[in-house]
């Protein structure tokens, strides 16, 4: 379920009629997502061919003050030829408007769909595009602090408690050690970048081994690029079960470095910081899961998923990404 409001029709065509691109001829929730409300919005297009856009409303975890970073870096990446949605700006140049107190904006929509099952195709074109992206950002403007860096993760898992961290699963309060060693990482020497981190399967949309799309960049921040690199090895690269898909994560790796080059000091950093970015997913999702009342529409989502891949990355982390 991710359309939390509801906007009417007469709301949403006078929301539509402040931007260049023609009258509102359909506008459907769209189910997926868990943050914001989304709508694909269908005009007339103002040369009268019809165009289709997204209609986000930002509704959790998202600051006002952070929108002009989020959607000004789709803009630059876009105009940088990425793969990335461009803002479509109201006729005032307006970015994003307010509508019933919350902010909206209206994004280019873009083809393909986010693979359930990746392949090894997939994840080199991944890769490849992360790498680009990584370059693209480097003139862009705008900075943002990443606000679910380690620190923030071991305050997170902290702000739980062990006793709630347990009532998720017994085991869960182990990974507080753990959190309390990644607190202690200095990143600040490594190459950095404006960074996607957050980029799951469900945020890359794909055609076959095509991507064409990276989306939900609400947790984008100025950040090291192995972080980047980290997060989405984490994951794209186990199956359902949690067992390591080894053709998936060299993939990955080949892919990013057939665009940039990983220095050495990102590779002896990559086995720390991908115990991290598993802890990153881990303090979300224990503090989602126990914010989330059991009769909720929204699925939870697990933390013990990551809990099994901190315990992968802890053994096999130096050999994967020597
Ligand atoms: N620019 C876009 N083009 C096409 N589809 C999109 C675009 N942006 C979002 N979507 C669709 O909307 C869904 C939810 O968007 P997302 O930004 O991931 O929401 P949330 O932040 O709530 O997770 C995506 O899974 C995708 O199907
Ligand atoms: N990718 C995160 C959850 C963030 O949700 P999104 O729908 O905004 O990408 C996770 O899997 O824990």
């Amino acid at each position: 379920m991710a359309v939390y409001t509801h906007l009417g029709a007469e709301e949403l065509a006078e929301l539509i009629a402040h931007y260049p691109v023609g009258p509102l001829v359909s506008a459907k929730g769209i189910a997926e997502g868990v943050s914001n409300s989304n709508w694909l919005i269908e005009t007339a297009g103002e040369d009268s061919q019809g165009a289709r856009f997204i209609l986000t409303m930002y509704e959790r975890r998202i600051e006002l003050e952070d929108l002009p970073y989020f959607l000004g870096l789709l803009d630059h990446l876009s105009a940088r030829n990425c793969p990335v949605p461009r803002t479509i700006h109201d006729r005032q140049g307006a970015a994003f408007r307010m509508l019933d107190g919350k902010a909206v904006a209206l994004i280019e929509f873009l083809p393909g769909v986010s693979p359930s099952q990746p392949e090894a195709g997939q994840a080199y074109a991944v890769g490849e595009t992360l790498a680009k992206v990584h370059a693209a950002s480097q003139d862009f403007g705008l900075s943002r602090e990443n606000t679910m860096g380690f620190g923030q993760n071991l305050a997170c898992l902290e702000g739980c408690g062990s006793n709630a961290l347990a009532s998720i699963d017994p085991d869960l309060p182990q990974i507080l050690a753990p959190a309390r060693a990644a607190a202690e990482l200095d990143l600040s020497a490594l190459p950095q970048a404006q960074i996607h981190a957050d980029l799951f399967p469900d945020n890359v949309l794909m055609l076959g081994d095509k991507v064409t799309g990276l989306i939900d960049f609400y947790f984008a921040c100025s950040g090291p690029m192995a972080l980047d690199l980290a997060v989405t090895h984490a994951a794209w690269c186990f199956d359902q079960d949690g067992a390591y898909l080894h053709g998936l994560g060299e993939a990955l790796l080949a892919g990013y470095q057939s665009v940039r080059q990983l220095d050495r000091q990102e590779k002896n950093a990559l086995p720390q910081i991908a115990k991290g970015a598993t802890i990153r997913f881990i303090a979300s999702r224990a503090e989602d899961w126990l914010d989330t009342p059991d009769d909720a529409l929204v699925t939870r989502k697990d933390p013990m998923q990551f809990v099994s891949r901190w315990h992968f990355y802890n053994e096999h982390g130096a050999d994967i990404f020597a």
